[in-house]
């Protein structure tokens, strides 16, 4: 048990927490910048030494590298121009200041999907910057405090130094059917445990983090609607990841441990990776200037809606991976010399139906956005839920065609071992060729592929976030329900169809 005199120890300024932080440029200034922190990172009971170079950890930072090295590579696409510090940043720290600024953030999203084939863990912190922008600035003109201005602060020296923001939004939740102040242990939604001088201690957890390991900051915010009494839970600050009072538990993945065999056919995809951790605050300091809301428990349910709106159409990342999927599934046909057959073609196009549907509910959204009181834009919350809701299961669907196209042989593949021993190589070599001009490795490899997104690690990227990520398929049907204005719509039909307000009341 911690005692007062403990947690002194912890209250540091936050002119102390940025000094710890060096500005990145490339994706290589990225990897170092996650060596040697004193990070409390469990993985298998175990805690983890060397992180970076841990081979199940490594390809979910490679995958953040990617948003680096985009920004060298690309830099029209994946960077723009900030008025907050005066020259050109990473998109991904980018306040989304046109209609514009929102579509070029989701070509970005799918060509990095494009590249990765993974979640590259980026988009929920960008997400939550852009909420906080609008969000801030209306609490303060509420409530006369100046958490619009820290935050203005806080993202000058984001953007300056580059970093990597993970969004820490879902609790634990205990209960579903109970509010965060009824539940038998508080600590199930996290809440603030005591205020100081300098600033207050939260204690709880955030599940499910993407790239929570992998980012520089968190930021904590509410999950739900709050009331008065869960006042104390209507907490938004900023956090550095390796802050006193952390301990992250990091999430298995179908198929992890073939990060840790030799070879890298059977990993299917081997650089790239998702990464979700469980991270456990115990009462943990956050200094005022990073405190962003504190009992303003009004505001929680229009963060939560403001920030799916973002995220929900952010989901457009996960038509990259479709190209990949899809790209893969023709060149097995290909392989197997099945690609002019007409139903594999036709399920080729329904495949690319259903990933540019994705893409255009999402697209539409962001063409659609407008601005807020605060100056930032926000794209359609409507577009967004529908974009989303259409991610819950189009995924689904893409993966049992390329499973269908792929053929048995995508799981049932021996061992890359197998292929390199001198007695069974020979055999499978022979038995498992497809066309005769292509090598038998070129077809397991991207069998291993199909699997790896379908099946493996990579499908809970593709397949697991794109149904529970930025909530459950229920949540975004509730918020269709919350704006589709049906009142509205019963008004176009009655209008056209001759039914007055007055004639239907006679009827009655
Ligand atoms: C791969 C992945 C990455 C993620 N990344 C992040 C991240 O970076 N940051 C972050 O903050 N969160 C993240 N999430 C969390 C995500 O937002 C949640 O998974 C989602 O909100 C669902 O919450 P849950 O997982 O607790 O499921 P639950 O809430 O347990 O939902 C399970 C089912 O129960 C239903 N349900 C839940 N509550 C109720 C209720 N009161 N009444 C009726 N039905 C109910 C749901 O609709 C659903 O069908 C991630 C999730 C995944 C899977």
């Amino acid at each position: 048990m911690l005692v007062t005199s403990d947690l002194r120890e912890r209250e540091e300024t936050a002119s102390a927490r940025w000094s710890r932080f060096h500005p990145i440029v490339t994706g290589e200034d990225y990897l170092d910048s996650l060596r040697n922190r004193d990070i409390d990172l469990y993985l298998f009971g175990e805690l983890v030494e060397n992180p970076v170079d841990h081979p199940i950890i490594r390809p979910s930072m490679n995958a953040l590298k990617a948003t680096y090295d985009l920004a060298t590579e690309d830099p029209e696409l994946a960077t723009a121009e900030s008025p907050l510090i005066g020259r050109r940043v990473n998109r991904f720290l980018h306040l989304v200041e046109s209609a514009q600024d929102i579509v070029m953030k989701n070509r970005m999203q799918r060509r990095l999907g494009q590249i990765t084939g993974t979640c590259f863990q980026r988009c929920a912190g960008l997400d939550t910057i852009s909420v906080l922008h609008s969000i801030t600035y209306e609490i303060d003109q509420k409530h006369g405090t100046s958490y619009h201005d820290r935050y203005i602060e806080f993202m000058k020296l984001a953007q300056a130094n580059n970093i990597i923001i993970g969004a820490g939004m879902t609790d634990p939740k205990g209960d579903r059917s109970k509010r965060p102040s009824e539940q038998d242990d508080p600590d199930l939604f996290m809440h603030v445990t005591r205020r100081t001088d300098t600033g207050l201690y939260v204690t709880g957890a955030k599940a499910h983090m993407t790239g929570g390991f992998n980012s520089h900051w968190i930021c904590v915010m509410p999950t739900m609607n709050l009331s008065e009494t869960d006042r104390d839970y209507a907490v938004v600050g900023l956090v550095p990841a390796d802050a006193a009072g952390l301990t992250y538990i990091y999430g298995r993945q179908s198929c992890d441990m073939r990060a840790m065999e030799s070879g890298d056919v059977d990993k299917g995809n081997a650089k790239f990776g998702g990464q979700e951790a469980l991270v456990v605050f115990d009462n943990v300091f956050i200094p005022w200037e990073h405190v962003l809301m504190d009992g303003e428990y009004e505001f929680a349910q229009e963060m939560v809606a403001r920030f799916t709106a973002y995220h929900r159409a952010s989901y457009v990342c996960k038509t990259g991976l479709g190209d990949v999927l899809i790209g893969a599934a023709a060149t097995v046909a290909e392989y197997n010399g099945v690609e002019n057959a007409s139903h594999i073609k036709d399920k080729l196009v329904e495949m690319t139906h259903l990933n540019e549907t994705i893409y255009s509910s999402a697209i539409a959204s962001s063409y659609e956005a407008k601005p807020l009181a605060s100056g930032i834009y926000m794209n359609d919350a409507m577009l967004a839920n529908v974009c989303k809701q259409n991610v819950t299961r189009f995924p689904y669907e893409l993966s049992r065609l390329a499973q269908d196209i792929a053929g048995g042989l995508m799981v049932t593949l021996p061992s890359q071992q197998d292929f390199e021993n001198e007695v069974t190589g020979p055999l499978l070599k022979k038995y498992l060729k497809g066309r005769s001009n292509v090598p038998v490795e070129h077809r397991a490899r991207l069998l291993r592929l199909i699997e790896n997104m379908t099946l493996g690690r990579n499908a809970v990227g593709y397949l697991t976030e794109s149904m529970h990520g930025a909530g459950s398929p229920q949540a975004q049907r509730i918020h269709i329900h919350r704006i589709m204005n049906i009142e509205k719509k019963k008004g176009y039909a009655k209008g056209l169809a001759g039914v007055s307000a007055h004639a239907s009341a006679e009827k009655k």
